[in-house]
């Protein structure tokens, strides 16, 4: 069994890991953290209605991730926190030998580059993961064909108003993919002026502009819109419920176990 801390446990995606990871076979539930003073002490079961876990929301990750080490299996820890403390929650899971499945978004490069020299270093598996959902690898693997056949490409990704970070984590990884083939997208027709600044969006890897839109009643939506002359080709993914990236989860959490470094992407594992 992969003894499992979910951290964020409180949180929108945090709720949802919880009740997939107490219902999935081969691993259990030793620990959920949580900032949220609310709910500190509660079961974590109750917390999230999915009946009593006998696991207490505690908001000491340290605390927990010692616990998780007692356990004859080496453990996991999963991560839907913030972007602000990210970077420190995986480093501290991978100080103490559990292996961190991370889900938040937001990490720069430089801390992405940090974690896989500590990970290195520790011959500890870790798996940064910017979006769980098939479909969205799917999107991806679409997106870097046509991007042998057009030179024009821009990323439109909507998400709902809480989100802290744009552009979002599917978004720069999508960009990422579709670089480094010797391309520069976009070349100018003409020179552009922006009369609000902004307007043309962010620049992505390789010039690929990327355009963040934030509005109550979306969940997690992305188009990749190609253009050449006379045609557009858009590949688009809707996420319309968090149970989406359920099984990207499970299966990160049974994969990480193997691993010995850090990957970065669902597309690696599956
Ligand atoms: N990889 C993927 O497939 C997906 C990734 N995400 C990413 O996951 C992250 C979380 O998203 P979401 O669940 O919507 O966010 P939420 O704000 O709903 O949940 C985050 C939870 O973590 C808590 N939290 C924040 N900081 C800490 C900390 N330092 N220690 C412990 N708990 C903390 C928050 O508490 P409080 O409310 O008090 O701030 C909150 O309860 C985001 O970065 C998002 O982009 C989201 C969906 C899919
Ligand atoms: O904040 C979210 O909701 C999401 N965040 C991830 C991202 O930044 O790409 C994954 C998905 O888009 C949902």
């Amino acid at each position: 069994m992969i003894p499992v801390v979910v951290n964020g446990a409180a949180g929108k995606m945090g709720r949802e890991v919880i009740k997939a990871v107490s219902q999935a076979e081969g691993m259990t539930l030793v620990g959920a953290v949580d900032q949220n003073p609310a709910y500190i002490g509660e079961d974590v079961g109750e917390v999230v209605g999915c009946g009593a876990l006998e696991v207490p929301l505690l908001n000491d990750l340290q605390g927990t991730l010692v616990m998780a080490t007692q356990y004859p299996t080496q453990g996991v820890m999963v991560d839907f926190t913030h972007p602000d403390s990210v970077y420190e929650n995986t480093r501290t899971a991978i100080a103490y030998g559990v292996r961190p499945v991370v889900g938040t978004t937001g990490l720069t490069d430089k801390q992405l580059s940090d974690l896989t020299d500590f990970a290195e270093k520790a011959t500890t598996g870790a798996l940064v993961v910017p979006n769980f959902s098939i479909g969205i690898v799917l999107l991806q693997q679409a997106a870097i064909q046509a991007s042998k056949y057009f030179d024009h490409v821009e990323i439109i990704e909507l998400h709902h108003n809480q989100k802290a970070d744009a552009p979002s984590g599917t978004a720069i990884k999508t960009a990422q993919m579709l670089s480094g083939n010797g391309k520069t997208y976009n070349p100018a027709q003409v020179e552009e002026q922006e009369t609000l600044t902004g307007a043309r969006g962010a620049l992505a890897n390789d010039n690929i502009n990327v355009h963040s839109i934030r509005l109550p009643g979306l969940i997690a939506h992305q188009e990749v819109i190609f253009g050449a002359s006379g045609q557009t080709y858009t590949l688009r993914h809707d996420t319309t419920d968090r149970a989406a990236y359920m099984p990207g989860v499970i299966l990160a959490i049974r994969k990480v176990t193997e691993l010995k470094s850090l990957v970065y992407g669902l597309e690696k594992i599956l």
